[in-house]
């Protein structure tokens, strides 16, 4: 078989196993190879800071498919990093010399996380979550731990609190928590959640230092506070993976910057997921994303293109996330939200943020509501997106909306 009918995909993780995955349910017949420097099969991460965490999944429940689907589909799973792309010889190698041709290369690289720029971050008892040995770590840890300090109150920080089966301390340094995804509203709600769970969410404060022996023992706050912590947990975002793509001469802006149909400056390399950068229609504007939706759809789109048949991204962008005892589920984007209503039951706890731009819809955040999140992913995915007043006719009620739009269309 020749090299014309190689794809190599680096990143075995989600946008990584579905570009593999939709090429042989798409028929491609050439060769198909999967690197990625984690040992094992494929797995998804939300659970290591939901089910996984708390133990109420095992290792089985993490794996995207065994090894014997990747037989069957005769994708080839390479153990390594891969260290350079040489693009004039379309080689890549891995850190232990193996030199691989590639027809199509896929980048699937994801991100990782972010480090607090303090003194003390590297003392021990100071953790990270993003791998599934990280959540083992975490785990261990949490049954010696009489303090636990959450740095970062945004996803992965309040699951890990939501899931960690004890009380813990949130430091946010923003005077919200899910500053950066969600709308004031929603950020109320789950601050009073999480408090009401039993934790203490301490806003607008930034971390100094960490001090510690010979492991961490306090937390010391920009206003000079210090906390106890005998395990501190630091979720305060990723960076993407970019330096393959960096050094191989390719555009990098926050990502690896793709066009519409994902390709990078060089078109026989793509980039996919937590990675790239891309147009996104929805939000007008290059952007990256960080949700297994956009790495799935991303994937699909990849393996579109690579089989002949390329579409130009524009997937609705959703989300998920299990905290404090509610389901908070996201579609659409809120950049330049402009106008807010707040539909159904707050006290009850199961509501929807409908978020305008220039009179129409661009995101509904669901609490609790999966009806109105289900409702809204049928409303964006038709056009005209919904427009204020109609949905004020229709008293901010989705579902009743929904039937409304679709009687008309
Ligand atoms: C704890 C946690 C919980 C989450 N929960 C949710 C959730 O509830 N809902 C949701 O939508 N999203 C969630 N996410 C986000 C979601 O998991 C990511 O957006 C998704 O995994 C991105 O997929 P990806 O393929 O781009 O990157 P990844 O899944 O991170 O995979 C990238 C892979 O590439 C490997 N790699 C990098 N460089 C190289 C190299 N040079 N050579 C070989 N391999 C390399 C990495 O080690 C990694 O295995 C969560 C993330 C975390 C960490």
């Amino acid at each position: 078989m020749g090299a014309e009918n190689t794809v190599l995909v680096v990143g075995s993780g989600q946008s990584g196993f579905q570009a593999v995955a939709s090429l042989r349910d798409r028929g491609f017949a050439g060769r198909v190879v999967l690197i990625g420097d984690e040992p094992g099969v494929p797995y998804q991460r939300p659970p290591l800071s939901k089910a996984y965490l708390a133990g109420t999944a095992g290792i089985e429940q993490l794996h995207l498919r065994g090894e014997d689907f990747f037989a069957e589909k005769d994708i080839e799973l390479v153990a390594g990093r891969v260290a350079a792309i040489d693009r004039p010889a379309s080689r890549v190698r891995l850190e232990d010399g193996t030199e691989l041709a590639y027809d199509h290369l896929v980048l699937a690289t994801g991100s990782r996380n972010r480090t607090l720029p303090v003194p003390g971050a590297d003392l021990p008892g100071v953790l990270t979550l993003r791998t599934r040995d990280d959540a083992d770590r975490l785990r261990a840890s949490l049954s010696d731990a009489e303090h636990v300090v959450v740095v970062g109150g945004g996803f992965i920080g309040l699951e890990f609190a939501s899931h960690a089966g004890r009380p813990v301390t949130i430091v946010e340094a923003q005077d919200r928590l899910l500053n950066r995804v969600a709308t004031p509203e929603i950020s109320a709600c789950f601050a009073d959640l999480h408090r009401e769970a039993g934790h203490t969410v301490l806003l607008g404060q930034g971390v100094s230092a960490l001090h510690g022996d010979s492991r961490v023992r306090e937390v010391e706050l920009s206003d000079g506070t210090r906390l106890p912590a005998d395990l501190v947990v630091v979720a305060v975002g990723v960076v993407p993976e970019t330096t393959l793509a960096a050094e191989a001469g390719l555009p990098v802006d926050n990502g690896v910057v793709v066009d519409a149909h994902l390709r990078t400056a060089d078109e026989r390399i793509f980039a996919i997921g937590d990675c790239a950068s891309f147009p996104c229609v929805q939000a007008g504007a290059a952007t990256r994303l960080e949700s297994v939706q956009n790495a799935v759809d991303q994937a699909r789109c990849v393996a579109a293109a690579i089989t002949g048949t390329p579409e130009p991204y524009a997937s609705l962008p959703w989300f998920w996330t299990d905290q404090a005892g509610a389901k908070l589920q996201i579609a659409g984007l809120l950049s330049g939200a402009d106008k807010t209503v707040v539909a159904g039951d707050r006290a009850a706890g199961k509501f929807s943020v409908l978020s305008f731009r220039d009179d129409v819809l661009i995101a509904v955040e669901s609490v609790n509501k999966p009806a109105d999140h289900i409702a809204a992913r049928r409303l964006f995915a038709a056009e005209p997106k919904p427009a204020y007043a109609d949905l004020e006719a229709s008293e901010f009620n989705l579902k009743e909306h929904l039937k409304v739009a679709s009687t008309r269309g």
